[in-house]
């Protein structure tokens, strides 16, 4: 027997009118942001509307769903199925009309982005990539009236639309796992308005606020479990339900000139400095996800859950950590506190975090998530396995160990970490850090961590 579909008539409260913006409808921002504003005590007043990053498959299966999806809870003893009803409207990222209708409007307040670490489109610089064909093609377009594709060309393309509508303030809002998100966001929109509109950079510069933010909330991608599981709980169908864990954490440094939702009493915090935040939680959380991504496949484990449980990838974490605690600016207590709260949610067995999707875009994470552990420490004197056996790790998934290679730049680092293994290691450091790959005994030290691995 089929199941009613999901509809606000049936299992919500009206669609909020749009307030939001978002770019990039992943499971994260689904979890994540959707849900603070969902659970918000002035949610009626804040719709989202919701652009994919590229492809039109998400919009089309909550299209027949009035934008409504299941957010299922997975603490280790159960599920909590909850409709989550913040997003008024969603669109495909072709859409480009509605877009800029949405910028052009008053109520518009704020810009949120999950579009992933490869999705800035950041040059070494932190400026855009103009030698990026993307970019080169979005300037002509942005220039000649055409339709920009990237979402650093959308954003552009929004902003001149408010500025020609005469509109003032909005708070772009990232919620991607960058450090300084919000500076990255800046630097990446500032230089490309420079290369299309050079009078875009001064109205951007009175009237676009960057908050900054820390966001977490382990969220995998869904299955047919999930939707089965929405079904036998809730009895309605939904197409693209999201499996999330019960731990949620949202930190916000920034300015709210047209208002925000009131997201502090949903859980979020304002703070002043969310720097130390995010330094814990990339190094700790992101870090210790990323050894294992590259690691633990390779002793045969496909969950964050199963790596755990094996004593091997625990001691390598514990040690990872251990490296990367003295370089972070909370109270050790605290620090403690987190890493035991981290081996409780890396534990729990009712969430199939995948570490091949952990694994993705390796380029783009490890120069955030690892390397300032492993510079951090070899400035202090101290060059051994537990900071450098990430980075031993990813060499030895790019030759072809463990989960399978998908990346931005496969080609190119691949070919890196190609031929003799000893070179192969100095030419992946030097990527990583020039300073490194010269350093005969970060090499040394490289290869130990590699011959532990593949023991
Ligand atoms: N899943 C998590 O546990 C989690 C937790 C914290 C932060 N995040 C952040 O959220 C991001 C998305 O994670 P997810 O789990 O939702 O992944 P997902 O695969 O479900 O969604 C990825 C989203 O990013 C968009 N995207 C990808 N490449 C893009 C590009 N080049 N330009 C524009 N959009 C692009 C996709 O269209 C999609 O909407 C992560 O990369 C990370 O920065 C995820
Ligand atoms: O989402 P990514 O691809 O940036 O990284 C994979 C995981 O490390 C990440 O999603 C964590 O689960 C998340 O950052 C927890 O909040």
């Amino acid at each position: 027997m089929s199941l009613p579909v999901l509809s606000r008539a049936a299992d919500a409260r009206p669609a909020a009118p749009v307030r939001i913006l978002h770019v990039g409808v992943g499971n994260f921002f689904r979890a994540h942001q959707a849900w603070y504003t969902d659970q918000a005590p002035d949610a009626a007043d804040w719709g989202i509307a919701a652009f994919t990053g590229r492809s039109a498959a998400i919009a089309d299966a909550l299209a027949p769903q009035d934008g409504l999806y299941t957010l299922l809870t997975r603490g280790a003893d159960g599920d909590e199925a909850t409709v989550i009803a913040s997003l008024s409207a969603v669109h495909a990222a072709a859409d480009h009309s509605a877009w800029l209708g949405y910028w052009r409007s008053p109520a518009l307040a704020l810009v949120t982005l999950t579009i992933t670490e490869a999705g800035y489109l950041r040059a070494v610089d932190g400026a855009v990539d103009l030698a990026d064909a993307r970019i080169a093609a979005d300037v002509a377009a942005l220039t000649g009236g055409g339709a920009p594709t990237t979402a650093p060309g959308r954003l552009i393309a929004g902003l001149a639309a408010r500025r020609d509508a005469g509109l003032g303030p909005v708070t772009l809002v990232p919620c991607d796992n960058l450090p300084s998100n919000g500076r990255a966001l800046r630097d990446v929109v500032t230089s490309l308005a420079a290369a299309v509109d050079g009078t875009l950079v001064d109205w951007i510069g009175e009237n676009v606020s960057f908050a900054t933010t820390m966001v977490d909330r382990i969220t995998p991608a869904t299955t047919d479990e999930h939707r089965a599981a929405v079904g036998a709980l809730l009895g309605r169908a939904d197409a693209s339900p999201v499996p999330t864990e019960p731990f949620s954490e949202w930190i916000i440094q920034g300015d709210f000139p047209a208002g925000r939702p009131a997201w502090e009493q949903a859980g979020a915090r304002l703070v002043a400095d969310v720097e130390p935040f995010e330094h814990r939680k990339l190094a700790l959380l992101n870090g210790s996800h990323s050894l294992l991504a590259y690691a633990a496949p390779i002793l045969g484990h496909e969950t964050v859950a199963d790596a755990i449980a094996d004593p091997r990838c625990l001691a390598w974490v514990e040690e990872w950590w251990d490296a990367a605690v003295p370089h972070i600016a909370l109270p050790a207590a605290e620090l403690a506190a987190y890493r035991a709260a981290l081996l409780e949610r890396y534990r729990n067995p009712r969430i199939r975090h995948l570490l091949a999707q952990i694994a993705y875009d390796g380029s783009q994470k490890l120069p955030i998530r690892t390397l300032p552990t492993v510079l951090a420490e070899v400035a202090a004197g101290r060059v051994g396995p537990g900071s450098l056996r990430p980075v031993a790790a990813w060499l030895l998934h790019l030759r072809g160990a463990g989960a399978p290679v998908h990346d931005v730049a496969a080609d190119s680092v691949t070919a890196l970490a190609a031929g003799d293994l000893r070179e192969a290691a100095v030419r992946v450091l030097g990527l990583l850090d020039e300073g490194l790959g010269g350093r005969e005994d970060v090499v040394e030290a490289l290869l130990a961590a590699a011959a532990d691995l593949a023991r």
